[in-house]
């Protein structure tokens, strides 16, 4: 019954004057639309073709393919309306848990699909949109794979937007690949062979540093004379200097020895032994990276793991939205959703998935823009990177 219903309702808005009347209506809303600031970076989950494919006595291959439709009908909408990067969930590494069937049939779909919508006058080409495919393509049958890389090169020259297709991806693979790639770069000597500089005033090491020889001082003060005191300063002012400048192997020596050795400064009133070895060994660290020429791990920070990400060329994601009524991100794009990522969940299923679905979330978060756009932002229109 559903899917008669449908049929019919497909058929009516297909009658040519409807048809024309529609999209002329659907023009006038992306163009009202693009008025306003537009999401340069949004990313779908594209749940429910299997439910969908159930509720409409169809094939659930057939879902996926109706899931297909829907998909470059929101394509469509983001690109016209000037959304830059368009990142879809197509195939989750949980996915191979699927029947061979079905797996075979998803893979089937990426290898003719992808190609497909890349030609010459199609959908990608008609918006300028390269394809780049994000995930572990080692896991993907050779056949697909060599499809899927001549559809990343068929539109490699494509400028305006992209469409990233997340496939096989989790988020933890994606985040244990940039880990992976991280630790090769920090264990090589940076291009050029320069020395790599310890300037690190505020890294954890040194606060800790300070924060101890400070201790160290103290305990002198309380328990000694006062010349063993000034002592004790002198160790923590020095300490202060050497971390808050470019530390030489020189420095490092000295440093290790007047302020951290438990011989040269404190005897008898040494601190609690325990505190020593580790400070001992951070500066033994110090000093074999010095002398190794690597890169100094202090100097990794969150943009340095982005830097690594699949997405790493994307900009900030703005909207996430998963269809189906699931309220869970499963494992796609942890990294990417930042403090300002707004994330919607919607209760229609993928296949359904229309401009007029995907309109009220489009105008909710230009809605929120606005709210928090300061006065003299007022005429910014790309996706940005306030609070809401
Ligand atoms: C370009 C390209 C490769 C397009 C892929 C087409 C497409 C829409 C793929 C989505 C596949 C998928 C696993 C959807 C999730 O719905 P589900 O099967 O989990 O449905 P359910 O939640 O109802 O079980």
């Amino acid at each position: 019954m559903p899917s008669q219903r449908s049929y019919l309702k497909g058929w009516v808005l297909s009658l040519p004057p409807l048809d024309w009347a529609l999209q002329q209506i659907r023009e006038l809303v992306i163009g009202s639309l693009k008025c306003g600031p537009i999401p340069q970076h949004i990313a779908f989950v594209m749940d429910g073709n299997r439910r969908f494919a159930r509720t409409n006595d169809i094939e659930t291959i057939e879902g996926h393919s109706k899931g297909f439709e829907a998909l470059a009908r929101i394509l469509e909408v983001c690109y016209k309306s000037g959304v830059k990067v368009v990142t879809i969930y197509a195939f989750s590494i949980e996915n191979f848990k699927r029947s061979r069937y079905e797996v075979d049939a998803l893979m089937d779909m990426a290898k003719t699909k992808l190609v497909q919508m890349s030609q010459h006058g199609e959908l990608l080409d008609r918006y300028g949109a390269s394809i780049k495919i994000l995930g572990d393509r080692t896991m993907v049958r050779e056949d697909v794979r060599r499809e899927m890389e001549k559809a990343v090169d068929m539109t490699k020259h494509n400028e305006s937007a992209v469409l990233n297709v997340c496939f096989p991806y989790t988020s933890r693979d994606e985040i244990t690949h940039s880990i992976r790639e991280t630790v090769k770069e920090y264990s090589q000597p940076p291009a050029g062979d320069h020395r790599p500089e310890m300037k690190r005033p505020f890294s954890e090491s040194s606060i800790q540093r300070n924060i101890r020889s400070r201790q160290l001082a103290a305990v002198a003060e309380e328990e000694d004379s006062p010349e063993r005191a000034k002592e004790g300063a002198q160790a923590a002012g020095g300490a202060s200097d050497a971390d808050s400048t470019d530390m030489s192997s020189a420095d490092l020596n000295d440093a290790a020895s007047s302020t951290f050795n438990p011989a040269s400064s404190c005897t008898s009133n040494s601190p609690s032994p325990d505190l020593l070895p580790t400070l001992d060994s951070k500066y033994e660290h110090d000093r074999s990276l010095m002398s190794s020429n690597l890169p100094d791990p202090e100097g990794i920070t969150s943009e340095t793991l982005t830097k690594h990400m699949y997405t790493s060329e994307a900009p900030p994601l703005d909207l996430l939205v998963r269809t189906s009524g699931v309220k869970r991100l499963s494992d796609f794009m942890l990294w990417q959703c930042h403090e300002d990522t707004e994330i919607r969940f919607l209760d229609c299923l993928w296949p359904e998935f229309d401009l007029w679905r995907f309109l009220p979330v489009l105008v909710e978060w230009q809605w929120r823009q606005r709210r928090t756009q300061k006065p003299d932002e007022g005429s910014k229109t790309v996706g940005s990177t306030k609070s809401s």
